[in-house]
């Protein structure tokens, strides 16, 4: 089997005498999406935070790729190809849909703050941009100012900076939250096609879109995963159904 994009090897975490990740492993696999789901308070944030780099674990490993980060920043380790997108969206609201895409792709390259506002009419730029604009379907709305986009398209412009990125592997955490049935739906065919260009660790509280999409699910209760796997066997598993009852029924 090849090696995994990203592997989680056995961290812990504890916030005084409350143990937040207690001893989690996980996998991501090219090609598929994993979906990490648990009640709340149950350390998901707390558990991306220690993948993402914006917390440091007391103990355990995160490997990319291969390669140990766990010693690196979240800044270092978005350069080592882990695109997190965040439940409150970080775009420019003054700037427009395209000069929001056009400072993702610049800043991938490197490209240090100062010289950004004048690679915004970089001709080559406009259209690597427009490229990653369209791929989530917002070509018609490049104009727009990210502040007045709706909520829907806020979440798909912010997939498109991860895509800048050439990401080996995305983080996305609930890119459903707060939208209707249909921008849901709408997220979920993006997703699906997002897998294609690097594996999703997807957290989320939508549970339709959780089992429409996952290849696999793990439940994190209490800072531990008490079931992994995939997508039918998790539904079954008693100790899940236990951990959801009077929460959410998986049904
Ligand atoms: N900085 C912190 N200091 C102390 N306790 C914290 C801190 N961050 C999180 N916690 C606690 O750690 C536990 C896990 O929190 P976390 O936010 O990771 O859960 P979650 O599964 O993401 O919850 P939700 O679904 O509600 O977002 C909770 O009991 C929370 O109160």
């Amino acid at each position: 089997m090849t090696e995994p994009v990203l592997d989680v090897q056995d961290l812990h975490l504890a916030f005084g005498a409350l143990k937040a990740t207690d001893g989690v492993s996980l996998t991501l696999r090219r090609g598929e999406i994993h979906a990490l789901i648990g009640p709340n308070g149950a350390g998901k944030s707390t558990l991306i935070g220690l993948i993402a780099g914006t917390l440091r674990p007391d103990a355990g490993q995160v490997r990319l790729n291969g390669r140990d980060v766990t010693g690196l920043d979240a800044s270092a380790r978005a350069r080592a190809g882990l695109a997190r997108t965040f439940q409150v969206t970080t775009l420019a609201p003054e700037l427009t849909v395209l000069q929001n895409a056009m400072l993702a792709v610049a800043g991938a390259s490197g490209a240090p703050y100062r010289f950004l506002r004048p690679a915004l009419s970089d001709p080559a730029l406009v259209e690597r941009a427009s490229g990653y604009v369209a791929r989530v379907g917002l070509a018609g709305r490049r104009a727009v100012r990210a502040g007045d986009l709706a909520h829907g398209e806020r979440r798909r412009l912010d997939l498109a900076m991860a895509l800048a990125l050439a990401p080996r592997a995305f983080v996305l955490d609930e890119p459903m939250a707060g939208m209707g049935p249909d921008g849901a739906r709408e997220m979920t065919a993006l997703l699906d096609l997002l897998k294609r260009e690097a594996p999703i660790l997807l957290v989320e509280h939508d549970m339709d879109a959780v089992f429409r999409l996952a290849d696999r699910i793990s439940v994190l209760v209490s800072g531990r995963i008490i079931a992994s796997g995939p997508v039918e066997a998790v539904r079954a598993d008693k100790e899940v159904q236990r951990a959801y009852l009077g929460e959410e029924r998986l049904t």
